[in-house]
């Protein structure tokens, strides 16, 4: 990428660099918190940085209101006590209810909450009645179990009050490895973390319990590159993106192949060509029966059909020079025939786009994976993943990583986080979305998105990488009334908006 390109990505995208993207499992960051301090900053430093940050980013969003703070054993109940600290010295009515006065505390949460000069109230006596801000300080990166019994009660009482939370790095007994509620949880409308986001604020139960995540600088030793995974951003794919030159032809542009099924599926695939099509792929052929070719010729303007015989016609046309990729799978069907055609295009040697009925048909066959050419990308569903994974266990984050690494291609797992690996790269996860995408159809659509970028030459992670992100954006320009007939007519706006003109 251009310096100019890169910075006019990052204004308009009002971002910060790659490394504001990076995504740290806990266990991680308390070795980059350990090797912090081995480099001469003392951890009553880092602390008390952490507990200025929560409490810049609290004033900045509420007013000065009564706070209870809740604060745990360890040292997100350190963080807890600075920010008592901190509150109180502004002026702030502070309680804090704790179980764990200073006697029983060890290190620097010790030393912050001596410093603090509060007593604290034992949490059950914690009076949530006035609805006060709740500040969750109870457990963050050492979570070691499930949050039971009187722990919990306290979370359930907080959870009734109807006051705001802010969770301080995690909400408590949320798994910040996995995204995953361990015993019982307190959801945030804020959480601030330290350093980096970690997975479990995307996946699964995580976002809906982080709330809005803002991630403070507090100088710990993070290095480019360290990161377990990425959040997805156009700043981690974009460089790799090519705009048309001014002397563009529509082959040069990219050949893309989006083979069809049956009559009555034919919308499914005309979704994908749609989409790749204004995507910028520069030529875009869908390749039918002639059973189905007077259904599929009726609603495409832009993209062309071609009629093949059977599957040794169709390998013909897979191959010629004019074909850059192919997508397979929306609307194809899983009989003979539809399988003797996915066997005819994976012969082609060609990048291609594996969805739908494509990926059960690969299920069924499994020794076709192997032969997917490279460079592919695979993009299941739950359902769809179980049929052709169904030794692979673990998070999203861990399947999608050894699915990756079974079948040599890239593979984004759909779901409410979505999650992109490619074999030996770091993993990326995409929260860019809008729920109004659960609807029928629009799977086709991100298809299509991945595919556009295939044919002009995008290598498959970022290319997936890009089609999670344009397909969700697509989707919060919609908003409501979102259906995958019109979807891809959204899809310039976010081309747009990360900032794809040609330069003057
Ligand atoms: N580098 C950073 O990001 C910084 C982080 N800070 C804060 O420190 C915490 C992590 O502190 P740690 O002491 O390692 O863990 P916790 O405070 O989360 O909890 C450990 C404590 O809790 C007990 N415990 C764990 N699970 C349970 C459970 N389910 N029930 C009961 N008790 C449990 C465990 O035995 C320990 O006693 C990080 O989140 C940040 O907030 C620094 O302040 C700045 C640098
Ligand atoms: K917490």
């Amino acid at each position: 990428m251009s310096a100019g390109r890169s910075n006019a990505l990052r204004l308009m995208m009002n971002s910060a660099p790659k490394s504001g993207r990076q995504l740290i499992f806990p266990a991680h960051m308390a070795e980059i918190d350990a090797r912090t301090i081995a480099g001469g900053t003392p951890g009553i430093v880092l602390m008390e940085r952490a507990g200025q940050a929560v409490v810049t980013v609290l004033r900045g969003i509420w007013p000065r209101r009564p706070v209870l703070i809740l604060a745990g054993p360890g040292n997100n109940g350190g963080d807890g006590w600075v920010i008592a600290r901190l509150l109180k010295e502004a002026g702030w009515p502070v309680t804090i209810a704790s179980d764990w006065p200073a006697g029983a505390l060890k290190g620097d949460a010790k030393l912050a909450c001596e410093a603090s000069g509060i007593t604290p109230v034992p949490l059950e006596e914690a009076d949530f009645s006035a609805a006060p801000l709740i500040v969750d300080a109870l457990f963050g990166a050492g979570l070691a179990r499930s949050i039971e019994g009187k722990l919990a009660e306290v979370l359930r009482r907080a959870a009734a009050s109807g006051g705001p939370v802010l969770a301080v790095d995690l909400p408590s007994g949320l798994c910040g490895t996995r995204g995953e509620v361990l015993g019982d949880s307190l959801k945030a409308d804020v959480t601030v973390t330290f350093g980096a986001a970690k997975p479990g604020h995307l996946l699964a139960e995580g976002r809906c319990y982080s709330g809005q995540l803002h991630v403070a600088d507090i100088g710990l030793d993070l290095c480019e590159g360290e990161e377990d995974a990425l959040w997805n951003h156009p700043l981690l794919w974009w460089d790799r993106m090519p705009l048309p030159p001014s002397a563009a032809h529509k082959y040069a542009r990219g050949g893309l192949l989006v083979v069809g099924g049956p009559r009555h599926q034919g919308g499914a695939a005309r979704l994908t060509a749609k989409a790749a099509a204004v995507t910028g792929a520069g030529a875009v052929t869908l390749a039918v029966s002639a059973q189905a070719a007077d259904i599929y010729a009726a609603s495409i303007d832009a993209i062309m059909l071609r009629t093949v015989r059977d599957e040794s016609e169709l390998a013909d046309f897979a191959a010629s020079d004019k074909i850059a990729a192919i997508a397979i799978g929306p609307g194809l069907g899983t009989d003979e025939k539809a399988a003797a055609w996915l066997g005819a295009v994976l012969s082609a040697g060609k990048p291609l786009l594996l969805d739908a009925d494509a990926l059960t048909l690969l299920a069924k066959r499994a020794e076709r994976l192997a032969g997917c050419p490279e460079g592919s990308v695979l993009t299941p569903h739950e359902g769809e993943f179980k049929r052709l994974f169904s030794d692979v266990s673990g998070s999203p984050l861990e399947r999608a990583e050894e699915a990756a690494r079974k079948s040599g291609q890239t593979v984004l797992l759909k779901g409410a986080a979505t999650v992109i690996s490619a074999p030996g790269k770091t993993p990326v996860i995409n929260t860019r979305s809008s729920p109004y995408l659960a609807t029928a159809g629009s799977g086709d659509v991100l298809s299509g998105i991945i595919a556009g970028w295939l044919a002009q030459g995008v290598d498959s992670q970022a290319a997936a990488g890009a089609g999670a992100w344009m397909h969700g954006e697509s989707s919060l320009q919609y908003g409501p009334g979102l259906t995958a007939d019109t979807l891809w007519q959204k899809i310039p706006n976010a081309l747009h908006a990360i900032g794809a003109r040609t330069d003057d």
